[in-house]
């Protein structure tokens, strides 16, 4: 079976737990073609019942369903694939590791970054920051759309763009050539994260 990789991505809470889970579960139950378990600073032990119970959420539904950093735990819990950044294991040792059944994505921030994560079996890119962003410390300068035109200019993968994005910024990146979007706190900060969902996926499916 083929899954969805375009789209809309949402991203857990790094601090995991109860909120995040309903969160995951809402933005699920509003059409989220997918979740990435995205949790920092815990133990494999919390990391693997977190995101086995993110897992369960999504099983029944066919959301597609990846783990971010931790390809040893996508395999452990079921998910269908694995998210990768510059410090992770790399795509190809991953690629390794799990085989070809199981989605690869890497983070790229530059046309060649991008051509060699394809080159390494990528399934699909992460591209940013697209705009500042407050949910993470330490990136580079915001791309913009620009940057994410670049990027996706130079591989035939889905490309999915990342950092600061919300439903009014969509436009802008669909016209730059992403495939999709992934975010943290358009869906997890929102006072009603099934709302904000629906309002991102108007957005992906170019209402005005
Ligand atoms: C879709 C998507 N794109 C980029 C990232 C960033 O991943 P990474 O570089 O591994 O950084 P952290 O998320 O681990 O802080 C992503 N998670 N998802
Ligand atoms: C986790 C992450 N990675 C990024 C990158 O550019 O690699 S930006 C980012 C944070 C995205 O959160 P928000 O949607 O709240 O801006
Ligand atoms: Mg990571």
């Amino acid at each position: 079976m083929s899954r969805a990789l375009g789209g809309l991505h949402v991203l857990t809470d790094a601090a995991g737990g109860p909120r995040a889970l309903a969160a995951v579960a809402a933005a699920v139950s509003a059409g989220a073609p997918v979740v990435q378990v995205r949790a920092k600073d815990c133990t494999d032990r919390v990391l693997v019942e977190f995101a086995g119970q993110v897992v369960d959420i999504c099983a029944p539904t066919g959301v597609t369903c990846l783990v971010n950093d931790r390809v040893d735990v996508a395999l452990a819990v079921g998910a269908h694939g694995t998210h990768l950044g510059a410090t992770d294991l790399p795509v190809a040792a991953a690629r390794r590791v799990a085989g070809p059944g199981h989605l690869l994505g890497g983070t790229a921030r530059d046309p060649e970054t991008a051509r060699r994560l394809v080159a390494e079996g990528a399934d699909y890119l992460g591209v940013g920051p697209a705009w500042p962003t407050t949910t993470k410390t330490g990136l580079p300068d915001a791309l913009g759309p620009a940057g994410v035109a670049a990027v996706a200019a130079a591989v035939d993968v889905p490309v999915i763009a990342i950092g600061g994005v919300t439903a009014e910024r969509v436009a802008a990146l669909l016209a730059a050539g992403a495939a999709g979007v992934a975010v943290v706190g358009a869906v997890t900060g929102a006072p009603d994260p099934t709302a904000a969902t629906r309002e991102l996926l108007r957005a992906l499916a170019g209402a005005p």
